[in-house]
């Protein structure tokens, strides 16, 4: 397929990645970052290719791939039937649900779902991916706001410019570890069923969808998958 030719002849894969979400791609110090860079930079690899990376944001990033700037978007996208209508995802890894990142001290103070969809609980969300979605569907009653740089809400919550951020298991727990100002609430029992993240792929070229996904395989066969997750998830 072309799409596929076309990487193989010019020795690039394009990655587009939003690169705010840890610890699954950061962009910092010039670079990229996190588990799902390091499983994506393998697979270029098997592919004897390099990676070029473009950058994304989280409401483009289906219009982007959709508009073919990249072959293969990562930084911990959601797999999800409104997406998988529209274009490829490669097998699910690093099973979440949407939790709340809060303050230590609140840690009494948001127990149930309840807890967090009341007025003066101020919520700060990220525009356009599924936290976002969920925010609207689930906490109306809340304060909401908006902040378009992503990883710079949880120290927002930290230091009591907002009370909540909805996001996803290994977020949460990452930034409780990192600072201990911030509690990962709902953890042992989220607030979705169970999902899991996925690369996404563009759906013209049914030969580079195939070799993508055994090069997928072969990560996992190899404990590559599980590498990563033991590096950046535990
Ligand atoms: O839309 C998705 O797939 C996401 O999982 C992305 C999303 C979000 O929902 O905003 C998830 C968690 C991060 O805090 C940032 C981005």
């Amino acid at each position: 397929g072309p799409r596929l030719d076309r990487i193989m002849d010019t020795k690039v894969l394009r990655v587009g990645t939003p690169g705010d979400y840890r610890p699954f791609a950061i962009k910092a110090d010039g670079g990229y970052a996190g588990h799902d860079i390091d499983v994506v930079e393998a697979m270029a690899k098997e592919l004897g290719v390099k990676v070029e990376y473009v950058p994304t944001t989280w409401p483009n990033l289906m219009k982007d791939i959709q508009a073919d700037r990249f072959d293969v978007a990562v930084g911990g996208i959601t797999r999800n039937v409104t997406r998988i209508r529209q274009i490829e995802m490669l097998p699910g890894y690093a099973p979440f649900g949407k939790v709340a990142l809060v303050r230590t001290t609140d840690k009494d103070r948001f127990r149930t779902l309840a807890d967090l969809n009341r007025p003066g609980v101020r919520v700060i969300k990220n525009p356009g991916g599924t936290n976002e979605t969920f925010v609207l569907e689930n906490l109306k009653a809340a304060e909401v706001s908006t902040h378009d740089k992503n990883a710079e809400i949880p120290a927002l919550i930290a230091e009591g410019k907002g009370d909540v951020m909805i996001t996803e298991t290994y977020e949460a727990l990452y930034y409780a570890k990192a600072d201990p100002r911030l509690h990962a609430a709902f953890v042992a029992a989220p607030l979705t069923p169970q999902n899991t993240l996925g690369f996404m792929l563009p759906k013209d070229d049914a030969d580079y969808s195939r070799v993508m996904e055994f090069v997928w395989g072969l990560m996992e066969a190899r404990g590559q998958l599980k590498q990563a997750a033991d590096k950046w998830l535990k």
